[in-house]
Order: structure tokens, then sequence, then C-alpha cells
């Protein structure tokens, strides 16, 4: 077992099995909980539900549609008026098990109802382990935008049963691989020296450095949100990809992988910090190597431009009519690039689109 404490504040548990200890970690004086999943994840969801059963609490099971479709207001809103119907208190809980869609959606409705109760969060996705579940952004998506309703709300545990990723279908695993090797690219350069061993190995959960992969980049957000929760200048550096990622979820009408779209996102990045004169060819050469050696896409259709900067505009880093990306000077080297010109972001959209 591993435990990386987020400043103190909690702690995320990384260990066989563990899923169904929420009960431990769940804090005294829990009348109620609300467990949350997706559909794919019902009998994990129901388990979770009896184990807290077994402990006196009135635990209730509720499925929500798969992927992104669970991170709208009318899901929101279904969960709210459960938590009304069965008289949920301060003093109660909710519970996410799930993706990194499941514990988005668990986590805002927990940060809203009554202004805030505590949530813990059972990620069964390699993405919701190392990003989504830790560090306490929670949201949901509007048509005009990803994550564009959200709140800031840190969970009270953050359970990582690594058992359960053995049923996550492999394009799921690997998108996952997108956020870990973020966290190499911003902070971590182990990382990528170890998905660069054994490429093949980093994508699926049985890999001999997978424990360490997830434990790394946990590190890295654990560190980087106990500095700055609210994201006021430090916590930016883990949107690194996500200005043309999340256009192009947008633009796709949220049927895209988030990971998918972040890895492209990461090397529209790394050209533009080329075009911009910041980062070297090698490299951005070396985006597209480990991207692609895990099975990630680095390449986005041409031609839609305009609708994807009409998405970027409303990045939630955009201030006024100024365009802000984090890029990267060097691995382990972010910094904001602030209105970059109209031919930089040209040339790289451009060098994404062939
Ligand atoms: N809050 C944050 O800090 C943060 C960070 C990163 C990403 N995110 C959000 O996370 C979301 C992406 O999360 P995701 O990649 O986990 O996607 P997801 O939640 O859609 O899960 C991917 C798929 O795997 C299925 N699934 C989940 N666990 C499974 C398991 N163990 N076995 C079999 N199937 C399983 C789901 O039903 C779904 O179809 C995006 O909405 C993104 O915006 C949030
Ligand atoms: O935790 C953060 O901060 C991140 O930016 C992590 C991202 O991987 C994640 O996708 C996040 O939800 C994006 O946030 P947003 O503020 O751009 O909606
Ligand atoms: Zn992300």
């Amino acid at each position: 077992m591993s435990v990386v404490s987020v400043g103190g504040d909690y702690d995320v548990v990384i260990e066989s099995g563990c899923s169904t200890r929420v009960a431990d970690v769940i804090g005294d004086g829990v009348r109620r909980a609300l467990v949350v999943h997706p559909d794919s994840m019902r009998s994990l969801g129901e388990a979770v539900t009896a184990s807290l059963r077994d402990t006196g609490i009135e635990a209730y099971a509720v499925g929500v549609p798969d992927a992104e479709d669970a991170k709208t207001a009318v899901v929101a809103a279904d969960l709210w008026s459960l938590l009304g119907r069965h008289g949920f208190t301060r003093t109660d809980v909710v519970v996410g098990v799930g993706g990194g869609t499941v514990t988005d959606l668990a986590g805002f409705v927990a940060a809203t109802w009554l202004r805030g109760v505590p949530v813990v969060q059972v990620p069964t996705t390699l993405l919701g382990m190392v990003d989504a579940a830790v560090g306490g952004k929670t949201g949901i998506n509007t048509p005009e935008g990803k994550n564009l309703v959200g709140s800031f709300h840190p969970p009270r545990a953050v359970l990582c049963d690594v058992d359960v990723l053995a049923t996550l279908p492999r394009e799921d695993y690997v998108a996952g691989m997108a956020e870990i090797i973020k966290a190499g690219f911003i902070v971590d350069p182990v990382i990528l020296d170890l998905v660069a061993s054994d490429p093949e190995a980093a994508g699926r959960p049985d890999g001999p450095h997978t424990l360490e992969l997830i434990e790394r980049a946990i590190r890295v957000k654990a560190d980087v949100v106990s500095q700055d929760l609210r994201e006021s200048s430090l916590r930016e550096i883990l949107n690194y990809g996500h200005t043309f990622g999340h256009a192009i979820e947008q633009v796709e009408h949220y049927r895209r992988r988030h990971g998918e779209a972040v890895a492209i996102g990461m090397v529209f990045a790394a050209e533009l910090a080329a075009a911009a004169g910041v980062l070297s060819v090698e490299v951005v050469a070396r985006h597209r190597e480990v991207l692609t050696s895990v099975g990630l896409p680095t390449a986005y259709e041409a031609g839609r431009w305009a609708e994807l900067e009409t998405a970027m505009r409303r990045d939630k880093k955009t201030r006024g009519d100024l365009l802000r990306f984090v890029v990267l000077e060097d691995v382990g080297r972010p910094v904001r690039l602030e209105g970059p010109t109209q031919e930089q972001l040209h040339t790289a959209y451009a060098a994404v689109s062939p």
C-alpha cells in the first residue's frame, strides 16, 4: 500500500482492494451516503454501498449515464433531488465510484449540496486515479465548453483500488497515460524515462512500472494542488495541453476521450512554444515520440481552426481577449505564453494537422 498525503489535508490511498473500505475513511457522524456510479461499474457501486450498510450507514447506490453524458446539469439536478428526498444533511456524504467523469460529477454535487458536504472519491480509471479524483476540481460541462460550471471542493479521501483497472478497456487505460505523461513533461521527467523503457507495458495495468507511474503522477498533482488549490497561478501547469485539448472535446460534442484530446493538445502546446521560440525542436519531437509509443494520438483534422479558436477563448486561463497557454521552456520547466500571435497559432495548428 502507498499513501500520498495532499498537503496534510487528506490522503490518496493506492492499494489492491481498497475500494470497499470507504467506511474506514468516511469520518465520524455520517448517517447517510449516496454512492454515484456509471452503469459500467454497477457491481462495484453496489459492493461499496453494501460495505457502508454493513457499518450501519443508510447507503443508496445511484447509476448515472456513461462518460461525459454524466457531466450535465440535468444529471446533477437529479442527484440533488435524490439527496433532498433522502434527507441528506451536512454530516452525510457523497461517494464517487467511477472514472473522472463520475468523480467530477459526484464532487460537484457534494460541493453544491447544502453549500458543501463531504465527498469520498473511488476512482476506477487510470485517469481518475492519477488526476481527476485528486485535487478538488469538480464540475460539469455545458454545450459551450468543458467544465464551465464547477467548484473547488477537496475530497475527504481518495481510494485507488488498482485491481479494478483490470476491466478497463485498453483505449481508456491508454487515455489515462496522457495525464501521467503530462505530469512527466511539466514536473517529473523520470515518468518519461519509465514510459520510454517499456512503452508497450506502460499501456497496460499489469506492466512492471504501473504502480510507480501512478504514484509519481499523484505526487506531482498533490504537490501542486496543496500549494495552489484555487489555481491562482502554479496550478495552471496541470492544464498543460488542455487549452487545445478541451477545444477538441467541445467541437466533438464530448465524444472524444479526454486523455486523447489532451495528448493532441500537448503536441499543439509544444509546437506553439517552438513557434514562439521558447522550446527546442528536440523536445517537440519527444512529445510525439512518447505519446505515440503508448498509442496516443498526436494529430487533429485540418480545416477546423475557427471553431477550435472560438472554443479556446472560453478556456478558464483566458483573461478578456488574451489567450493564455501553459507551454514548456524545457522538460520540467513550464511557463505561460500570453497572447500568442495569429501566425504562431496557425503554425502550431498546421503542425498538428498535416
Ligand atoms: N477534476 C480534475 O482535476 C480532472 C482531471 C482530469 C480529468 N478530469 C475529467 O475526467 C474525465 C475523464 O475521465 P476518464 O478518462 O476516467 O473517463 P470516464 O469517466 O468517461 O471513464 C472512461 C470509461 O471507462 C468506463 N469505466 C470506468 N471504470 C471502469 C473499469 N474499472 N472497468 C471498466 N470500465 C470502466 C466508464 O464507464 C467509461 O465508459 C473528463 O471529463 C475530464 O474532464 C478531471
Ligand atoms: O487539476 C487541474 O488543475 C487540472 O487542470 C487537471 C486537468 O487534467 C483536468 O482535466 C482539469 O479538470 C481541467 O480543468 P479546467 O479548469 O481546465 O476545466
Ligand atoms: Zn485533464
